[in-house]
């Protein structure tokens, strides 16, 4: 039998490495002195060193290639949550994520670090302080939340201290930062068609915002830190700011950070919801003839109007997480970072 030369424990693979918190995480760890080998559908940048290798997930052939001589791997690729198409979410996040699984004990991967999502719990109603515990969502609210549940199963259960593959998953709550494709532009969008006038709800509800460099800091402790004989292995972790704050507070601090003015006026939420729940199942039966996205999903509107905040203590005792930049300065950072949407660019 051949012998497979015992790869360095410092040697990496970043799956969706071009998306937004791929790329902050391949950019720090470099910094950290990893040899990071970066796996996309689509090549979003280069980087000197970094060697880029395009392909699809569920592909085993394109990924063995991408994780040769790699210890660590870190999956952080899924279709946009955004997108509708259930077989799409099916096919990379389930298939694909059991294609990742295999493919990493064809090539002797050590370690997988999954980026699941605080969402696997959330059914829409109110999560105040959540833990790891809760229950995954019996009903959960899209085909993104319904395949990162099974995805997250998937990766856990994978965890073999025998077979020496070690698994962990991070759950993030809404990510934020510079180059966030989803956020900020989304919102001044809104803003831009004069859809941002309104609060859903009293404007009372908390929620989790996390500054993307904090998720990269949770992904890269808990790789340091899965070992055989340590409590992470199998587990999942809640990663935050840990500075819960009022949805549209936090909204309104960027539009005006921005230039724009903050909502004003309330609208009660079972209306809203509802609105949003019939305009979706328009959107459902009008499908075979045309395909429309509207902005106000009950998703969306679920997560703008109710509390759904969650603790990160497991993190903090396991790993020693606390997050590097505090919720104020990272605002700061973010609405820097967008000149091109500031009111009048
Ligand atoms: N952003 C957030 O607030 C949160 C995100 N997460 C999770 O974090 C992870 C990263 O999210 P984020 O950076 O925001 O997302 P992005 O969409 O920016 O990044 C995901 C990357 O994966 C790529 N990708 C999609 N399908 C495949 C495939 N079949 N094979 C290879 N690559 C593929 C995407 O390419 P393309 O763009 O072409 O599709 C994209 O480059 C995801 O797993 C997401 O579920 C969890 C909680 C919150
Ligand atoms: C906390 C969390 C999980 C955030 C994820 C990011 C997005 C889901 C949000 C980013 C911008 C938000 C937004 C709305 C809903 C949630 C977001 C898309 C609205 C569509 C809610 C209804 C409105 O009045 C307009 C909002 C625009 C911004």
């Amino acid at each position: 039998m051949a012998t497979r030369t015992r790869p360095s424990s410092k040697r990496c693979a970043v799956l969706g490495g071009s998306g937004f918190l791929g790329r902050h995480l391949v950019e720090r760890l470099v910094d950290r002195g990893y040899t990071v080998n970066v796996f996309d559908i689509r090549q979003a940048y280069e980087l000197p060193g970094v060697p880029f290798h395009q392909g699809d997930l569920c592909d085993r052939q394109a990924l063995l290639v991408a994780l040769k001589e790699v210890s660590i791997v870190f999956h952080c690729a899924s279709p946009a949550p955004a997108n509708d198409d259930r077989a799409l979410f099916q096919r990379v996040n389930i298939d694909g994520t059991r294609t990742v699984i295999q493919a990493c004990h064809e090539a002797g991967v050590q370690k997988l670090i999954l980026t699941s999502s605080a969402s696997v719990v959330f059914e829409g109603t109110d999560i105040k302080n959540g833990r790891e515990d809760l229950p995954y969502a019996k009903k959960p609210i899209d085909y993104y939340t319904e395949t990162k549940i099974q995805q997250e199963k998937l990766v856990l259960e994978a965890c073999s201290k025998e077979k020496g593959f070690l698994t962990v998953a991070i759950r993030p709550h809404g990510i934020f930062g510079p180059r966030d494709p989803q956020l900020v532009p989304i919102l001044i969008d809104t803003a831009r068609r004069g859809k941002m006038k309104f609060i859903i709800g009293d404007g009372s509800n908390l929620v989790d915002f996390t500054y993307v460099e904090n998720v990269v800091h949770g992904h890269i402790l808990a790789a340091e830190q899965l070992k055989a004989d340590s409590p992470l292995c199998g587990q999942a972790y809640h990663i935050t700011n840990d500075e819960p704050v009022r949805f549209w507070d936090f909204m309104s601090q960027i539009l005006e950070g921005l230039g724009y003015s903050a909502p004003r006026y309330h609208l009660p939420y079972t209306l809203v919801y509802g609105i949003a729940l019939l305009l979706w199942l328009i959107a459902l039966v009008l499908r075979p003839l045309i395909r429309i996205n509207p902005t106000f999903s009950p998703m969306r509107v679920a997560l703008a109007g109710t509390h759904h905040y969650y603790s990160c203590a497991r993190a903090k005792k396991d790993m020693g997480y606390q997050p590097l930049v505090p919720l104020r300065e990272a605002i700061v950072r973010t609405v820097e970072s967008y000149p091109h949407l500031r009111k009048g660019a």
